[in-house]
């Protein structure tokens, strides 16, 4: 057993959605943990300066092309990923969002936010995992949310897309555990990306998430860094199809407006 139940020198960790946003912060992440990386985005040449910053690390970052709408795409990235070597860790963490009433979505948006999170997350995950079964050994991250456990208003596809999300991670530990893989749902809470920047320039949004979350401040994407590396280490070698969510404690909120409320009878 490693010593440092937290070590990751000489993995290979595999991140999508790397040219920005929480991806960054998942590779920075393991890349301190010791592991060297793959980093994917619809553009190479917007990785350059993360593969810059990776290297001052010390570590190895291998970019590469992915767009996780397109199969090809995937193929083609699953076949370079290959020839770099035995990939250790995947972080499934390319993802989008069309915040809108129900009623306004439109057929478009849908096959959007749900090609892209929910069927790019499964097809990623499936050439990985064909080149991890031969070795016995695997850890897949897949990116989901709090709304993988909870509806919110205005966000119905994305929801859709995170609880599917939540759902194809038991399917797949439970079908890869015998291979050696685990398969776990990182589920963040409300990080300010440019995903979703527009909420936090809106003060009332601010202060209505602030009073939902029990640790009373929006996350911050380092916040995430102790989950991906202990679901991508040895450390948590027995913990698969899980979901674990890193969100301040909001996902316990139906619960709190209950005691206030009841607080105040
Ligand atoms: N920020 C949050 O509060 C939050 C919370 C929970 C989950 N998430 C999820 O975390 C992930 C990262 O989000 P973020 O907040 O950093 O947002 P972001 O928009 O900054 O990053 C999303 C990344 O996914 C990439 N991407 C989008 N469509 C793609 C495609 N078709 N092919 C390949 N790459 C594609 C983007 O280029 C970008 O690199 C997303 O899946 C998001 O839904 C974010
Ligand atoms: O685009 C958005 O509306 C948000 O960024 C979402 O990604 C949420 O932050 C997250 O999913 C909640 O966990």
């Amino acid at each position: 057993m490693a010593e440092n139940l937290f070590d990751l020198t000489g993995q290979l960790a595999l991140i999508t959605g790397a040219s920005r946003g929480l991806g960054q912060y998942f590779g920075r992440a393991l890349a301190r943990a010791g592991a060297d990386l793959i980093i994917t985005s619809r553009k190479k040449a917007d990785l350059a300066p993360f593969v810059t910053e990776i290297e001052a690390l010390g570590r190895k970052a291998h970019p590469l092309e992915l767009d996780v709408r397109d199969h090809e795409s995937i193929l083609t990235m699953s076949a370079a990923a290959e020839q770099i070597g035995q990939v250790h860790i995947l972080v499934n963490n390319a993802g989008c969002n069309v915040r809108k009433p129900a009623v306004d979505v439109t057929w478009d948006d849908y096959n959007l936010i749900l090609e892209t999170n929910l069927r790019g997350s499964f097809f990623v995950a499936q050439q990985i995992a064909k080149q991890m079964i031969p070795h016995r050994y695997g850890r897949i991250v897949n990116i989901g949310s709090v709304t993988s456990v909870f509806g919110f208003a205005g966000l119905a596809p994305y929801t859709a897309s995170r609880g599917g999300i939540r759902q194809l991670t038991m399917s797949l530990a439970d079908e890869w555990g015998r291979d050696g893989i685990t398969v776990n749902c990182l589920a963040p809470g409300w990080f300010q990306t440019a995903q979703n920047k527009v909420l936090y320039e809106n003060q009332e949004w601010v202060d209505y998430l602030v009073d939902r979350i029990p640790l009373k401040r929006p996350g911050e994407p380092h916040d995430l860094d102790g989950a991906v590396v202990f679901l991508a280490s040895e450390a948590s070698r027995y913990i698969t199809g899980q979901t674990l969510l890193v969100d301040g404690g909001i996902s316990t909120g139906a619960t709190r407006a209950t005691v206030q409320l009841a607080s105040k009878s």
